[in-house]
């Protein structure tokens, strides 16, 4: 089974303005309210790809219910922790360019904590663990650390998808997936940017360092894929972007379905990128044929 956690969920709300002026009243053109957070995003994406998963993490008041109730509505199933105080609302304004304005979600005292521990610590060898996106500051440093280690002790593959210090701490529990953006990786190499070409021997030595399977995403210029036996790089196809949020999210699912049906992993990289570039294409996340209707123009080359 595959699990997804997100210990700080959203509501997404997702508001289009012909242009944005600060300072000033705003009316909107069109408004859009989903479930978010990234976990969450990776469950929704696998459900519409065909793949069940049971959504973790901590969900509170009128905006976590919303969420429940939005994917219990999808099929997908849902063992979150209830916490008190309220799931954030995150601002994706969409004037031309995307400003986002993401909330710092609720408190999570400690009991909260220790229950979504325990549920991880009774996974089972075999089972995918998806840990992804922020922590909410109320939580220790370590929390990703402390799920980690109970995953890796029950033989859970973990698949990971933070950034920062978090990311860092998780490389070492040698993670199944992982997928960083090119901000992300060069923030871990305390790097401001990284090209393509120097892209590179920072995804080989992440997979030196014990990751199976790195995808480092790049938004509209595609992404590489870095693992035992190959180096990846897939172009984007080219649309028109209607909103990104989840692109990357959807790159996760998108590789988890591939694989989970036994495809190559340069199928399951294209088919990666194509459930990245769709959900770009679209409102919401992709649908599964979105994503097949794509996939066939992700040209893979071996580096
Ligand atoms: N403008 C775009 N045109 C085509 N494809 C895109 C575009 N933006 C994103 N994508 C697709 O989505 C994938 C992931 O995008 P990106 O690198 O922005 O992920 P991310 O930063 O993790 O996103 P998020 O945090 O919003 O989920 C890209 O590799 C690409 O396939
Ligand atoms: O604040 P975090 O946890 O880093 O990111 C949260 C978020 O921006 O990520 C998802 C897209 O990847 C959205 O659904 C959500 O609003």
């Amino acid at each position: 089974m595959i699990y997804t956690c997100t210990l700080n969920p959203s509501v997404d709300y997702i508001v289009h303005l012909d242009e944005l002026h600060v300072g000033e009243l705003n009316r909107s053109v069109k408004t859009f309210t989903f479930p978010g957070g990234k976990g969450i995003n990776v469950s929704r994406v696998l459900k519409r790809l065909g793949v069940d998963s049971t959504a973790l993490g901590f969900v509170g008041g009128f905006t976590g219910g919303f969420i429940e109730s939005e994917l219990r509505k999808e099929g997908i199933a849902c063992d979150f922790v209830h916490v008190p105080g309220q799931t954030r609302i995150n601002v994706k304004l969409k004037a031309g360019r995307e400003t986002e304005i993401n909330g710092e979600g609720p408190m999570i005292a400690d009991d909260d904590a220790t229950q979504l521990i325990a549920k991880i610590g009774a996974l089972s060898a075999g089972d995918v663990l998806v840990l992804a996106g922020s922590a909410p500051m109320s939580l220790s440093v370590d929390v990703y650390e402390q799920l980690a280690a109970r995953a890796v002790k029950r033989r859970v593959r973990l698949v990971v998808d933070t950034s920062g210090p978090a990311l860092e701490a998780l490389l070492a529990y040698r993670p199944f997936l992982a997928k960083p953006n090119h901000h992300e990786l060069a923030e871990l190499f305390g790097a401001a940017v990284l090209t393509k070409e120097e892209i590179i021997p920072y995804g080989r030595r992440l997979v030196e360092r014990g990751v199976e399977h790195l995808i480092v995403s790049m938004g509209g210029a595609g992404a590489f894929y870095f693992g035992r036996e190959a180096t990846l790089f897939a172009e984007a196809p080219q649309g028109t972007v209607k909103n990104s949020v989840g692109a990357g999210d959807s790159m996760v699912a998108g590789f988890l379905a591939a694989w989970a049906s036994g495809t190559s992993i340069e199928e399951a990289f294209a088919y990666s990128v194509a459930a990245g570039s769709a959900t770009a294409f679209s409102e919401d996340l992709c649908t599964k044929e979105e994503v097949e209707a794509l996939v066939d123009r992700v040209r893979v080359a071996r580096l």
